[in-house]
């Protein structure tokens, strides 16, 4: 027994050593950004989840941007100040993490050629290869430009504006007759039918039902441990994606046949279109193979279970805790509904995104929300930017939060404040707005995201009244409310 306990402490004792030497080695290397790689392996992991627990969730990052400056009299302060940009150790990966707008500007636009996206295991197993999170280059510009090209496409626009207008009035329909809702929960029934639809015109039904159920088993595994073997949670994850691959093949076969049967070229009306006809267009050195659509339009229905539905999350939420900016908001949307009425004209895209003070409430969540808190990168070369070294190899992580929650890029920040935006102007994406991200992968679904939150608000606000349980935000490791955010709905008579 003895000989085992010594055994063991002298592995302890190896490993710490080899650990030592190891960070050793890389803190000496000339020109890393400040900071500390704390414990061997598991880093200073423990703090950053912690921080993800709390209403601070950019704690972590503040502190190590600021910490303890001017503290302490024997100037030691200096060598805990890390700045901007810092290097640490979080979940399994040494990393440089950036909060200065600028190093992020220079992270995201120099995709490619200098950084690729570093996503963790069990996403690159689950989306696999030739997921657009994954390919570079020319592909991934080829395949961004076919989806951005359709989302922002006059027929969809005007298309989809109905279909999300449908569903959005029929859902809050139901609401009224349900004794609770989990708005969590219930948005999902929105964001996912209009996604599925708009991807390949599949409407309620069996289908739409089955992809719905398999899309949550699927998207339970995105965040999980690696490990991939019958019972585990990738593997359910994955048995999942191949069911839903065999139901969207047939749907792209049933395409294919219903294409070749016909002389004239049948209008676009949906992605599958959209994929379709690039293939027949392209030359046979440039053309997409068919599991490479398959594989994308399971991909892109992501938004439509977890984005989209916590955005409207969030947005209920704040507007629940701010009566005024919910008065100024509905004012606004009543306006619209009146002059469409009086009108007996339909909604159009433009409506919609034209107002002003809605469009600020929606940049005010993304912002106070970071349901995309960053992106990961890695580092194909040694890069220095602004001074700063990431060496080849290296994970950097631009973090769009710590931008949005920083004192001296928008003043309290905590606060939820719609009104800051007509001051700071339009919020289009710039290096201190960046809920989509920026450069080369800048999210396609911006515009539509924006339309359906819009159209979200205007029937909520137009039509009911709600009141919110308490709920709390939690922040890892996605963005969620802690209790769904449960609400009460009444209609109200206009
Ligand atoms: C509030 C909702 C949404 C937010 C906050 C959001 C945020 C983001 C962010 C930050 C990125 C950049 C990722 C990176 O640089 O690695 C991104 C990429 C992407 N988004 Fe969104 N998104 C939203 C909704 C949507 C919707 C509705 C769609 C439409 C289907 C969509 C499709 C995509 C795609 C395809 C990419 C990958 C682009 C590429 O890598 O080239 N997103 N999104």
């Amino acid at each position: 027994m003895e000989w085992l306990i010594g055994c063991w402490v002298f592995i302890g004792i190896l490993v710490g050593w080899y650990w030592i030497k190891e960070k050793k080695k890389i803190e000496t290397k000339h020109g890393l950004p400040e900071g500390n790689l704390g414990w061997p392996f598991i880093g200073e992991t423990l703090e950053f989840i912690a921080s993800g627990y709390t209403s601070q969730p950019v704690s972590f990052m503040e502190k190590r941007r600021s910490l303890t400056l001017g503290q302490n009299a024997d100037m030691s302060f200096l060598a805990s100040w890390y700045g901007k940009v810092f290097r640490t150790n979080i979940l399994g990966t040494p990393i440089i993490v950036s909060t200065d707008p600028e190093v992020n500007k220079v992270i995201l636009q120099n995709h490619g050629s200098t950084f690729i996206p570093a996503y963790p295991k069990s996403i690159t197993e689950l989306f696999g290869k030739n997921s657009i999170l994954q390919i570079n280059g020319t592909l991934q510009k080829r395949v961004h430009a076919l989806i951005g090209g359709f989302l922002r496409s006059p027929q969809l626009k005007a298309r989809i504006t109905k279909e999300i207008e449908h569903s959005v009035k029929f859902t809050l329909s139901t609401w009224k007759d349900m004794h609770e809702i989990y708005v969590q929960d219930e948005t999902k029934k929105i964001t996912f039918e209009v996604l599925v639809e708009a991807l390949m015109s599949i409407g309620p039904g069996e289908d739409m039902n089955f992809l719905k159920r398999e899309f949550e088993e699927f998207v339970k595994g995105l965040i999980c441990i690696p490990i991939k073997f019958p019972g585990t949670r990738l593997y359910k994850s994955l048995k999942a994606k191949e069911r839903m691959l065999k139901v969207v093949r047939r749907i792209v076969e049933e395409r294919k046949t219903a294409l070749r049967n016909t002389n004239e070229k049948p209008p676009i009306i949906d992605f599958v279109d959209v994929l379709l006809r690039d293939i027949e267009e392209s030359s046979e050195m440039q053309r997409l193979p068919y599991d490479f659509i398959t594989g994308n339009i399971i991909e892109l229905m992501v938004p439509g279970e977890e984005t989209m539905p916590t955005a409207m999350t969030l947005v209920v939420k704040f507007l629940s805790d701010c009566p005024v900016a919910l008065e100024k908001l509905m004012e606004e949307n009543m306006e619209l509904k009146k002059m469409k009425t009086d009108s007996s004209e339909g909604y159009t895209w433009t409506d919609y995104m034209s107002m002003q003070f809605t469009q600020n409430v929606i940049s005010e969540t993304l912002r106070l929300a970071n349901i995309i808190n960053g992106v990961w990168r890695k580092a194909l070369k040694d890069v220095q930017i602004k001074g700063y070294s990431i060496p080849q190899g290296w994970c950097v992580l631009a973090s769009f939060s710590s931008v949005h929650m920083n004192e001296n890029n928008y003043e309290n920040p905590y606060r939820f404040d719609p009104w800051r935006w007509e001051k700071m102007g339009a919020a289009v994406n710039n290096n201190f707005f960046t809920p989509f991200g920026g450069g080369q992968r800048l999210c396609p679904g911006l515009e539509l995201s924006r339309l359906e939150l819009s159209i979200f608000l205007h029937h909520l606000v137009t039509s009911y009244r709600w009141v919110a349980q308490q709920d709390e935000i939690v922040y890892f490791p996605t963005v969620k409310m802690k209790r769904k955010l449960p609400i009460r709905v009444t209609p109200i008579s206009t």
